[in-house]
């Protein structure tokens, strides 16, 4: 099987400091990649290798079944800094047609290929205007516009949606995942709740390791509850609820709610089971929900890491 981004025991140091160690996963080609961890995790870095902007210090990296910065990935390949700035003194137009033609398209390609994906990016009206004229959220969006000039089919996004309020936010990951059929993303954040309904895969680095690489999807469907109780006086829920059966584990992640782990071929009604158990000790529920979010997966993961 051919990957988007393989790597084998890849690390980086800086002088003395390691910044990321021993990293081995692989990536298939599709939906959207999170690369998902706290200040300093080494995100950036890791982008910064899969750009071919730095070479690793140990281990093998390779995109596309390439060396990253071989020449057999230009135009393959894109990325949008975590601080891209667009010029101020130029049209969206003028600035996109320049990138193109430094890709190596003429003008006239460069200026449709430039009207192409800032209509992707719903700014085809903008064309005209400069940067100053746009706000936070659209700069952001001709900026994902100008890493899909080309049609690359890897796309990384550092931290695209930093800096923009809730609204904005949403409407770049409803962008992402509108265009996740034109090319194959990555996207860094420190927000795991932004990222669990839009990508399939999850790493998750922490001080330079892979704690976790993990699907989304599957995990979040399969054999798993979150049940939120009723503010109350209940005692004794834990041991009530590790005993149902087809129960494998059973958490308390956060006050009143647990994270019930159970077998689903063995307990395929398992939902029943629970809400009849709820209704014979009297305890109200708030929310039932089939699932684990990703919050949850990797809270359990650093858990049983500390
Ligand atoms: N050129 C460099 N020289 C020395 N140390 C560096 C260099 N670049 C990054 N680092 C260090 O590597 C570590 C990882 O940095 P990196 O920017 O990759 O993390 P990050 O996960 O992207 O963080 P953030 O979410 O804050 O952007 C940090 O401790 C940083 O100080």
């Amino acid at each position: 099987m051919s990957y988007l981004i393989e790597a084998r025991n890849l690390s980086k140091s800086f002088g003395q400091k390691t910044v990321l160690q021993d990293l081995t996963f692989s990536l298939p080609a599709g939906e959207p990649i999170a690369l998902i961890g706290p200040n300093g995790a080494g995100k950036t870095t890791l982008f910064s290798l899969l750009c071919g902007y730095l070479p690793a210090s140990r281990g093998e990296l390779k995109v596309l079944g390439h060396k990253p910065g071989s020449s057999a990935l230009f135009g393959r390949v894109s990325a949008l800094p975590q601080d891209a700035m667009l010029d101020p003194n130029f049209s969206l137009l003028t600035q996109l047609s320049f990138f193109g033609q430094l890709q190596g398209m003429s003008k006239s390609t460069a200026v449709a290929e430039s009207r192409r994906v800032l209509s992707l990016v719903d700014l085809a009206a903008n064309a005209e205007q400069k940067a100053t004229a746009l706000s936070h959220g659209m700069r952001k969006r001709v900026a994902i516009a100008q890493a899909l000039m080309g049609s690359p089919e890897l796309v990384m996004l550092d931290e695209p949606t930093a800096g923009l309020d809730p609204v904005n936010a949403l409407q770049v990951r409803q962008l992402i995942a509108k265009l996740s059929n034109e090319a194959s993303f990555i996207i860094s954040s420190h927000n795991i709740f932004e990222l669990e309904r839009l990508c399939g895969t999850v790493l998750y680095l922490e001080h330079g390791k892979l704690v976790q690489q993990s699907q989304v999807h599957s995990a979040a469907t399969q054999g798993y509850l979150t049940l939120t109780l009723e503010a109350g006086a209940q005692t004794d829920v834990l041991p009530m609820l590790r005993q149902l059966p087809g129960v494998i584990s059973v958490s308390d992640s956060q006050k009143h709610e647990y994270v019930l782990q159970f077998d689903a071929e063995l307990a395929p009604d398992f939902d029943l089971t629970l809400l009849m158990a709820l209704r014979q000790h009297g305890w109200r529920y708030r929310m039932l929900t089939k699932g684990q979010t990703l919050e949850q997966q990797l809270f359990a993961v650093t858990a049983k890491q500390a």
